[in-house]
């Protein structure tokens, strides 16, 4: 590398981070601008005030999260060109391109370009830097004749150095090595399924979260208003371990959200039985809601006599079965038809009422209309339609069913005794996991509770034309009140409606079944059972998703054995499957450990070819019965050692957790955290289930036989967790150890 090279860079990176600096400067400025105009005026102005002060702010936070390692590649054209890639495009002010958004068409070339297909390429360059300095620079050179072999691996050194740095417990993104197979996923159309299988430590993680940011970018118009979901494994552990990478890449408004939290207002615990897990997720799931809906929809056995007003009216069976058949046949959910049925009932008793009143009354033709609002109010009526078609709510409807063994039976007719005892629960527990489709299935049959509560379409459309004539309006406000907004009135009016559909998607999918999402990521997508799939297909009909997932880390037994298994009931066979085939996380040694386990143990796993030879092999302790955990607390200062600063993940099935976590604390105090920990514990004790999705320096596993015991965890949990770590696996055990890892 020559000096003039590095000195060159440093100098075009310095004036990166100034034309940055600017740009943050100019939104500072405008920010002030707005705050001091806006200290005076009226309500209309201190809102509009707000707006934009919200909307600089977006724009500031989104400069400053760009900072770090802002711009990473340049690539010298066949033209002459030099074009430099980073987080995200940057011009001079007049317009003179100085960086090219790592997302755009041509920054491409920056990953995929190889020696055997230039794409226009001579050379590309890797910068590599710490925090705003160059700190080296690495050259492909692609011209012909001057690479002999096919770099399938490109920026090696830039890689490597990324792959052995330490853990912060934080994922961080790849934008700087994404490599060419990773490239061609993240790239690859919006329209349709698009299945990502690969083995641990593939980057299937990394690659959704890339595709989702580029995803943003390419298709902003289509997704800045539907907005895009990513759906995680339950675990709070793995949410908190991605949440920076978006932002990192310049996008803050993905909704994330975990499987137990798909349901507005539903906060649901992880299902504790996995047996229960097991039929709640399954398909047929759907009729015995759809049967729970039916059965609030009742004829009664006999003639009911209803007193109204001192008069005895009478509702048959007969009629009440042709009211249900007619408000059934308007295809609405449940609690709209019920709108149906009660009128054409309220309107048959209206007319025996009138005839019984001028029956004692002949020839008075006095006027007779207050006698339907006596039927309509009459104690006895309201019982009596009520009992004939309940309105509901998705949370009463679910609660009775497992909680109501009469109406368990109606609702489960093709289901054992056995089966039926596993979902029976108290009214009061607590919504699983396994219980949110159910809900969300229930609100699909049942729908608004109060129809004329739900917001039209026609409703929402004018919403928008109103907030788009105040945007405009805005404009003019501000510029009267001597406020240069910098902006054109198209733009505001633009900005402001993003600026709303970006907080109005978030907002909405906490707060709205309903909303449908442009597209849908799905990470660990091997966990989600059918009728989650069912749930996340109604959040996106369009069926516009990117899936991701190892079908050999299954570990819920409500989850995937096949991808075809898995997609084929909603998605028939209009997905399409790639797959990544190169480890980046687990160093050989420990990865082939895994997989002869894995293989010894009947798993089929897909084997990906690991980047890096480590250090260490894994170490394995025999220990004698009851000693495990006091040989954890006697290795642990040498794992430290070895990792020296690195990341420490205890992986232990449920059983040893307390102990190891209590026994840790009392060596090493507040070092020790559980789950993903926090920023101050690099020592963390956690179980197999929690460690999916995430990656440590080091990794002790304890009693791995444990994992594979079936009442414990399918194989999957043991491979899980020996794929965990980056650097170093220790293993302890007073029982066999599981066939295949020692070699
Ligand atoms: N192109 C790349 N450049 C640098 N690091 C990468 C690259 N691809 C993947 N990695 C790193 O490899 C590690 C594994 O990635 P990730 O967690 O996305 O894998 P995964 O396939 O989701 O794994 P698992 O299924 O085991 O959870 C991460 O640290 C990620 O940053």
């Amino acid at each position: 590398m020559l000096d003039a090279d590095l000195a060159h860079e440093r100098d075009y990176v310095a004036g990166l981070y100034a034309r940055l600096e600017e740009l943050r400067e100019e939104k500072r400025r405008q920010l002030a601008q707005v705050r001091r105009a806006g200290a005076v005026g009226t309500m209309q102005n201190v809102s509009e005030r707000d707006a934009f002060a919200a909307l600089y702010e977006d724009r500031l936070a989104q400069l400053d999260a760009v900072d770090d390692r802002l711009v990473f590649g340049r690539l010298d054209l066949d033209s002459g060109e030099a074009q430099y890639i980073g987080r995200i495009g940057l011009t001079t002010e007049d317009l003179q391109r100085l960086m090219v958004d790592w997302r755009a068409p041509e920054a491409g070339h920056f990953y995929q370009a190889t020696a055997f297909d230039r794409q226009g390429v001579r050379r590309r360059r890797h910068l590599i830097l710490q925090g705003r300095e160059v700190k080296a620079i690495e050259d492909d050179v692609l011209d012909a004749g001057m690479l002999a072999d096919n770099d399938s691996l490109q920026g090696e050194g830039a890689l490597l150095a990324a792959l052995n740095s330490k853990r912060t417990g934080r994922m961080s993104d790849i934008v700087s090595t994404i490599q060419s197979e990773q490239d061609r996923i993240i790239r690859s159309s919006i329209s349709g399924a698009l299945v990502v299988q690969g083995g641990p430590g593939t980057g299937k993680t990394a690659v959704a979260l890339h595709r989702a940011a580029y995803l943003l970018y390419t298709h902003r118009d289509r997704l800045k208003t539907a907005g895009v979901l990513l759906v995680g494994p339950s675990s709070s552990s793995f949410m908190k371990y991605i949440e920076r990478v978006l932002p990192s890449l310049g996008e803050t408004g993905v909704v994330m959200a975990s499987v137990g939290r798909l349901m507005p207002g539903i906060h649901a615990v992880p299902e504790p039985d996995a047996d229960v897990a097991a039929i709640k997720g399954r398909l047929d799931m759907a009729t015995v809601v759809a049967n729970a809906v039916a059965n609030r929809q009742r004829i009664p056995a006999e003639d009911r006599i209803l007193e109204v007003d001192g008069r005895r009216l009478v509702l048959t069976p007969r009629q009440v079965r042709r009211a249900r058949e007619r408000a059934r046949s308007t295809g609405k959910p449940h609690n709209e038809a019920r709108v149906t049925f009660v009128k054409i009932l309220l309107r048959e008793l209206t007319e025996q009422m009138t005839e019984l009143v001028e029956a004692g009354n002949i020839g008075n033709n006095a006027d007779r209309s207050y006698l339907a609002e006596d039927v309509r109010s009459a104690r006895d009526v309201r019982i009596a339609l009520n009992l004939c078609w309940m309105p509901m709510t998705p949370e009463k409807l679910i609660s009775e069913l497992f909680s109501k063994p009469a109406i368990l039976e109606f609702c489960t007719p093709t289901m054992s005794p056995a089966e039926r005892a596993l979902l029976q629960r108290p009214a009061d527990a607590p919504w699983t996991e396994s219980d949110v489709p159910l809900l969300d299935e229930a609100a699909e049959l049942l729908g608004e509770l109060d129809p004329a509560a739900g917001r039209g379409l026609a409703q929402q459309e004018h919403d928008r034309a109103r907030d788009l004539a105040n945007a405009k309006q805005t404009l003019v406000n501000m510029q009267a009140a001597g406020v240069d907004p910098l902006m054109s009135a198209e733009e505001l009016a633009e900005q402001n409606q993003e600026q709303e559909t970006r907080q109005t998607a978030a907002e909405r999918a906490t707060s709205d079944r309903t909303w449908a999402f442009g597209h849908i990521v799905v990470d660990e997508a091997q966990e989600l059972s059918p009728m989650q799939w069912r749930l996340l297909v109604r959040r996106c009909p369009l069926k516009s998703f990117t899936i991701v997932g190892d079908i050999a880390q299954t570990s819920s037994v409500a989850g995937a054995n096949s991808w075809q298994g898995a997609l084929a009931p909603m998605f028939g066979d209009r997905w399409q499957l790639e797959e990544l085939t190169v480890n980046y996380r687990t160093p050989s040694q420990i990865a082939e450990a895994a997989v002869r386990m894995a293989n010894a143990a009947g798993l089929v796993v897909s084997a990906p070819k690991a980047v890096r030879e480590g250090r260490w092999s894994p170490v394995i302790d025999e220990v004698d019965p009851g000693q495990v955990v006091s040989r954890l607390v006697e290795v642990l200062p040498e794992e430290l050692d070895a990792l020296d600063g690195g990341l420490l993940a205890v992986i232990a099935d449920g059983h040893f957790l307390p102990e190891a976590t209590a026994a840790l604390r009392a060596a090493h105090g507040r070092r020790v955290g559980t789950g993903a920990g926090s920023y101050e514990q690099d020592i963390v004790v956690i179980s197999p289930r929690e460690a999916k999705g995430l990656e440590f320096d080091g990794v002790v596993v304890l009693e791995p036989s444990m994992m594979l015991n079936h009442e414990h965890g399918k194989v999957g949990d043991l491979y899980v967790a020996m794929t965990r770590a980056t650097q170093r696996l220790r293993l302890i055990a007073s029982e066999p150890v599981p066939a295949g890892i020692k070699r």
